[in-house]
């Protein structure tokens, strides 16, 4: 096997999952040999502007895929959840390890649960998706924009006036956080997470024969047919993430994909949701989100973003 180059952004928490990646793989085979390739997105670039109004996700991953697509590197790793719903041609996702704790975490300021907030407590969050859902349940809460990496909005929360924020659970272990720090973890019912939320996707060159015989021994199956899934309702939604669009997916006992998927207006007041299950992930993603579209999705996220732009 070749020396891998690997590229990487910068941050810490994909320079942790980077490394995780490697290291597993070298537990496969302790042969192989890497090689960490920083490169700086348009994303990392601009961190203070509200994602959604910048162009959203691709931002993150777009000039990692074209360093591989000119061979400078080989494979990535990513958060699924930063990954557009269609690749560039001539890529794919290779593997998929095992799924983190998929949940949004709730960290207050005194641990104070959800449901014991005081009214019009400010909430630090800049993800559509967790605000809508938030105030869904608690419409007086204060949503207040708030940016940077996990470190950084952990330091915010101290040291400006929010009275919670939400994160990823998955970032904040992988980061090294200990579960003490968090207030409430959000089950499903409260917060569908991000689809991909928690799960790595480690992208390379379709036609990479070699990387791609190495990846299949680190896939787990369940994290990849119910990535599949969400990743498919995202696709059919065409939401792009200027809209709240949620899916989880997990594999239940009867080897069935269970689905969850939202969409729904940033001030909470307008929520479609639904449960589906089945045994073909793609057919399931399609299937919740033409049911949802059935139900006025496309309506729902057209008046969305119209309303965004006239901002
Ligand atoms: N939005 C940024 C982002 N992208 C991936 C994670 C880490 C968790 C994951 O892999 O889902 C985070 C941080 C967060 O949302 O709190």
């Amino acid at each position: 096997m070749r020396k891998i180059i690997v590229g990487s952004r910068r941050s810490k928490l994909a320079l942790t999952q980077t490394n995780w990646v490697m290291d597993q793989l070298k537990k496969i085979d302790p042969s192989l040999e890497f090689e960490v390739k920083e490169i700086v997105t348009k994303g990392d670039k601009i961190l203070d502007v509200t994602l959604s109004k910048v162009g959203g996700k691709g931002l993150f991953v777009k000039e990692i895929e074209q360093s591989m697509l000119g061979k400078e590197i080989d494979m990535a790793v990513h958060s699924m959840k930063d990954m557009p719903a269609v690749l560039p041609e001539g890529l794919t996702i290779g593997c998929v390890p095992v799924r983190e704790d998929h949940r949004d975490a709730l960290i207050s300021k005194d641990h104070v649960k959800l449901a014991d907030l005081k009214p019009g407590a400010i909430i630090g969050t800049s993800s559509l998706r967790r605000s809508a859902q938030l105030l869904a349940k608690r419409p007086d809460l204060e949503i207040k924009w708030i940016r940077g990496n996990v470190d950084t909005r952990l330091a915010k929360l101290e040291t400006e006036d929010y009275d919670a924020i939400i994160l990823a659970a998955a970032g904040l272990s992988r980061l090294g956080w200990s579960a003490d720090i968090v207030t409430e973890f959000l089950d499903t019912d409260i917060c569908i997470p991000a689809v991909g939320q928690g799960a790595l996707s480690i992208e390379c060159r379709e036609d990479d024969k070699e990387l791609l015989e190495l990846f299949e021994k680190f896939t787990c199956e369940k994290t990849e047919r119910a990535v599949r899934a969400e990743r498919a309702f995202l696709q059919k939604m065409e939401g792009g993430c200027q809209v709240p669009i949620a899916g989880y997916a997990f594999i239940a006992n009867n080897d069935e994909i269970v689905l969850n998927v939202l969409v729904g207006t940033p001030d909470g007041r307008q929520i479609l949701k639904e449960e589906v299950s089945g045994h073909n992930p793609e057919e399931l993603g399609m299937k919740a989100a033409d049911i949802l579209i059935e139900r006025g999705a496309k309506d729902l996220i057209d008046r969305v973003k119209q309303e965004l732009e006239e901002k």
